[in-house]
């Protein structure tokens, strides 16, 4: 049996919520593993075969979905094109890379255990590597052959009354949840670089250079308790890393900041939520010169997911668009909220930019139309078998207004015509040297239909309306990163990198010219790498 033909467990593409029969489906997704896994195993990959793709039956070798089963490689890159001699430093990019472990496959994207990629670049040349995290949740699955913590949509099922009590007081300690740092990476003012995920336990650093895993990132403050979550995309500068934590007793969220060089966050204040019994879920968060803009979506912490171990609608949430939907403000500096308004239902995973102008906040977001249908979207049997398919939701750029007079409400519009980047689109960058200010472009992956997945690079003018756009047949291209050239003064002078999976199986970086958007050059690995989250810079020394 090949992929293509692995039976799908919940086909229907665009839903609200899941039927009850794909609950019930989801729900004994263990035994749907095990009838199943052997199928699902034929796109993994052998331990003494090399990390490129495995052909799924369609004739793609798409190597984005398929697990890598070396746990490292190094090696010397080869480059076509010619690379800007300014371009020297280190590109690394985190995801889940391993979706398999013993008999057991993950259902869903986010699910994988975390592999860093690293490109770096010197003198026109590249060197490249890629090297599995060892979290406690990657330890313990490949001890067991099979995963033991509770990840994005794996739920170890209680056997009974003594182990459901168990995974609540593993709950409430952290024990039971994941710290598989499979989302991000970063590097922090002081230097050292940090892969991390949702829950806090999970921020972990590495040595930019071999890869390694040197341990678990210690806060040594005493916010603990249930602020066991966290935005999985803090705001780093120079001088602080920025971010907010979700509480799941107390609905609301604490923005809280740690200087470069320390261990200890310390808060900035707190903003109560307004609608529903928890929280929305904050994968990311927006901030302006002198706010933090937090928002509270309809896609909310299930407290009966979390207490009973059970797999909610959308995993760990619940969609209620009744409970409502808020942007709240706070001032940097006094910790305040100045604006609380209401929006329109929104569903975002990703904030682009925010800015001030004129009495109010702009805020833009990649926004799936405030339908969480693209969490389903991302369930791995249906990126390995509806490749052809249009599946692929409608998104979006919105833009939200708002108002800073006391006015109750905010407003949520489209800031570009999405038939610009074929109604898709996600994974976003700015030059960082535009956070918080008036900008104009923003990097994105977009689409080009019929699709399952983003499958283009856009780079879009807020200004023109207007969105370029890079493909290649068959490719699944990962998050276009911003890399400025020094001494730069235009916001679009530098290139964009991205990691490209294409459809004969092969991996390389794209780099193309930020001003263009033509490509300048490719840097091929020997294997395919799987499709990865989210990335950083780090500028060589001299
Ligand atoms: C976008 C993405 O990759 C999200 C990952 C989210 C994860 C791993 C969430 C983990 C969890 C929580 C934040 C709360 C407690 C339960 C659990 C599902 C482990
Ligand atoms: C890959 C993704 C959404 C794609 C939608 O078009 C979201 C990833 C979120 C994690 O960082
Ligand atoms: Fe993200």
């Amino acid at each position: 049996m090949t992929a293509a033909s692995v039976p799908t467990l919940c086909a229907a593409p665009r839903s609200f919520a899941l039927s009850r029969s794909c609950r019930r489906q989801i729900e004994s997704g263990n035994a749907m593993t095990r009838r199943f896994g052997s199928a699902v195993r034929a796109t993994s990959l052998q331990p003494e075969e090399s990390a490129k793709g495995v052909d799924s039956g369609s004739g793609s070798k798409l190597s984005s979905w398929t697990s890598v089963r070396q746990e490292r490689w190094d090696g010397e890159l080869a480059v076509e094109g010619s690379l800007p001699l300014w371009l020297s430093g280190t590109y690394l990019r985190n995801g889940p890379g391993l979706w398999d472990v013993g008999d057991h496959t993950f259902h869903h994207v986010f699910d994988g255990y975390a592999m860093v990629v690293r490109v770096s670049f010197r003198r026109g040349r590249a060197t490249g590597a890629h090297r599995q995290i060892k979290s406690e949740a990657y330890k313990a699955a490949r001890a067991h052959g099979r995963p033991i913590l509770r990840e994005f949509s794996h739920c170890p099922t209680p056997a009974n009354l003594l182990e459901r009590v168990g995974n609540l007081v593993g709950l409430v300690s952290g024990a039971a949840i994941t710290d598989n740092p499979n989302i991000g990476v970063l590097q922090l003012g002081d230097g050292r670089v940090m892969c991390l995920t949702e829950t806090t336990k999970g921020s972990t650093l590495i040595d930019p250079e071999s890869l390694e895993t040197m341990g678990r990132f210690s806060y040594t403050d005493r916010i603990g308790g249930m602020y066991m979550v966290q935005s999985a995309h803090p705001i780093v500068t120079e001088s602080e890393l920025l971010t907010v934590l979700p509480d799941l007793a107390r609905p609301g969220h604490l923005v809280v900041k740690m200087e470069a060089g320390s261990n200890e966050r310390k808060v900035i204040g707190r903003v109560d939520c307004r609608g529903g019994p928890t929280p929305g879920w904050l994968h990311s968060f927006a901030v302006t010169e002198n706010y933090v803009v937090v928002p509270e979506m309809p896609l909310r912490y299930s407290s009966t997911s979390l207490l009973k171990s059970e797999l909610a609608p959308f995993y760990v949430f619940d969609w209620l668009p009744v409970s409502g939907s808020y942007m709240h403000v706070m001032c940097k500096s006094t910790g305040k909220t100045v604006a609380s308004v209401e929006v329109p239902p929104f569903m975002a995973f990703h904030f682009i930019n925010a800015y001030e102008e004129e009495g109010e906040i702009i805020v833009d977001c990649c926004e799936h139309n405030g339908d969480p249908a693209i969490i389903e979207t991302l369930v791995l049997h249906r990126l390995r078998s509806f490749r052809d398919k249009d599946v692929l939701p409608n998104a979006r750029v919105g833009r939200f207004r708002i108002p800073l007079d006391g006015s109750p409400y905010g407003e949520l519009e489209t800031a570009l015509d999405p038939e610009e980047h074929s109604r898709g689109i996600d994974m976003c960058r700015i030059n960082p040297a535009r956070l918080g200010k008036k900008y104009r472009y923003a990097y994105a992956c977009g689409a080009r239909r019929p699709c399952n997945f983003p499958n283009t690079l856009i780079k879009i003018d807020l200004v023109e309306k207007k969105a370029k756009n890079w493909h290649e047949e068959g490719a699944v291209p990962s998050e276009p990163f911003f890399v400025a050239r020094p001494g730069a003064t235009d916001e679009d002078d530098g290139v964009v990198i991205s990691i490209v999976s294409s459809d004969d199986g092969e991996g390389y970086a794209l780099v193309l010219d930020a001003a263009t958007f033509e490509e300048i050059g490719r840097v091929r690995f020997p294997y395919g790498l799987p499709y990865g989250m989210h990335g950083c810079w780090i500028p060589a020394k001299n």
